[in-house]
């Protein structure tokens, strides 16, 4: 699939965003190995803190299906330049996107940054550290 089409598609999922308190729709869309496309939009709550990012309501979609092979991401929002994803999504991106894996970052004037998953989180917290404690 093209960046452009990935890039609509998370146009398409921005539009189902659940936005009452901040009213900033966010929208992504992941696309897998086989060519299947997740959307994801930001879920808000009246428990502020309980809001779930676009970007990581595609990943838990794309994870609870079963897949995990993933070969690109786009995320989109209304920002003067290309959306910035949170803190918290680049490291859940981190955890299942191979760091040279393409992230098109866009906003509603067709501005694009293209970027990879190393570039978003550079010295991801990641499994390997985890495993260095837990050797015998
Ligand atoms: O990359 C981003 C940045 C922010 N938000 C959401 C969280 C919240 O609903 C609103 C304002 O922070 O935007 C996302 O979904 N993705
Ligand atoms: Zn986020």
């Amino acid at each position: 699939m093209e960046k452009e089409q990935l890039m609509e598609e998370a146009k398409t999922a921005r539009e189902r965003a659940y936005v009452p308190y901040s009213k900033f729709k966010v929208g992504a869309a992941l696309l897998t190995a086989d060519g299947k496309v997740y959307h994801g939009c930001n879920i808000e709550n009246a428990g502020y803190s309980m809001t779930n990012c676009a970007e990581r309501t595609a990943m838990f979609k794309a994870v609870s299906e079963g897949d995990r092979k993933f070969t690109a991401l786009a995320v989109v929002a209304e920002t003067k330049g290309p959306v910035s994803p949170c803190g918290a999504c680049r490291q859940v991106i981190a955890e299942f996107c191979a760091p040279d894996m393409p992230v098109y970052l866009t906003n509603l004037n067709g501005d694009v940054q293209e970027t990879t998953v190393s570039e978003l989180l550079p010295g991801a917290f990641s499994t390997e550290d985890l495993e260095y404690a837990a050797r015998k």
